[in-house]
């Protein structure tokens, strides 16, 4: 079956257990949100995912094969991540003949043609690079390596605005142009909510909630309008956060919308991934 598949990794660290138990599968042509707190286990599961660290107990398979030390699986598999992995005095433009070596689809043309865009000069060497433009770099090779999966571990660290902005139409072009298997970690939870189709929460190295974006915010809604009418109409519901302007008012609820027992007057929206993350991982 086409599809990153682990079964029951757990992996301590010490006396940190930073993944317990996690069965889940990604599958092919998707782009996934992988969120999850401060320590959750994110980059612990993405890189035992990539065999830069080995999982205590269970098994991982890429296209049914196993994971752990094996070239076949391991070229399938592209991880960007906050360590490089490239010798520091490298000039960019040698990785980029250096990565074809690996991963024999990486589009050299499309790499240099995204550095154009990003401003990166290539002849630059790896280490000489500021925060921001050492993750362009690296999204760079992310989106021209052309492996089925891609596993990107908080790709805008340190990137501005603009840049977050480029990356995230630059990705959903490629996605567009060549489908294959995204998965970002992220904080940046409302700028991604508009790329992603699922959404896998991590909490304390446990799996919470593995759905479609759609699904999960289709558990909640968002009422709008005259403070009073928002007072009077969120009494009684399981309200996760309300946010106040002036006279208005904005509460964020769980539950489905009763559309009759709405009143006129209250706007009723789609509920914030954000404010809906925070509910499911605070404690
Ligand atoms: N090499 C290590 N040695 C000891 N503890 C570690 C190591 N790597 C991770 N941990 C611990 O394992 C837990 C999970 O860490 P991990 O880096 O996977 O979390 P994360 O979800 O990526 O967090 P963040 O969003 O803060 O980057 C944390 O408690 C962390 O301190």
């Amino acid at each position: 079956m086409n599809c990153i598949e682990l079964k029951d990794i757990s992996k301590s660290f010490g006396a940190t257990q930073a993944l317990r138990g996690v069965s889940l599968r990604f599958e092919e042509n998707k782009i996934y949100g992988l969120l999850g707190r401060n320590g959750a286990g994110k980059s612990t599961l993405l890189n035992i995912i990539a065999n830069r660290l080995f999982a205590d107990t269970g098994q991982v398979s890429v296209n049914d094969l196993p994971a752990v030390e094996n070239d076949k699986a391991q070229q399938m598999i592209y991880l960007m991540s906050e360590q490089t992995l490239y010798p520091e005095k490298m000039k960019i433009r040698e990785v980029f003949k250096w990565t074809k070596n690996f991963y024999p689809d990486f589009d050299a043309a499309y790499a240099q043609n995204l550095a154009a865009q990003f401003g990166l000069d290539t002849k630059k060497r790896v280490n000489s690079l500021s925060t921001g433009y050492s993750s362009i770099f690296k999204i760079i090779i992310a989106l021209s390596v052309n492996t089925p999966y891609v596993l990107l571990d908080e790709p805008v660290l340190g990137l501005d605005a603009n840049h977050r902005d480029m990356f995230y139409r630059l990705l959903i072009e490629k996605y567009g142009n060549r489908p294959s298997t995204f998965i970002i970690s992220t904080h940046l939870i409302e700028e991604v909510s508009g790329v992603i189709e699922d959404i896998v929460i991590i909490k304390n190295g446990e799996i919470i909630r593995n759905e479609s974006c759609e699904s999960l915010l289709s558990k909640g809604y968002t009422v709008s309008g005259k403070a009073s009418q928002v007072d009077a109409f969120i009494e009684g519901k399981e309200v996760i956060g309300v946010d106040s302007l002036g006279g208005l008012k904005t509460a964020h609820i769980m539950g489905v919308p009763d559309r009759r027992e709405i009143p006129e007057d209250l706007e009723v929206t789609k509920l914030d991934l954000q404010k809906l993350f925070i509910q499911l991982t605070n404690s």
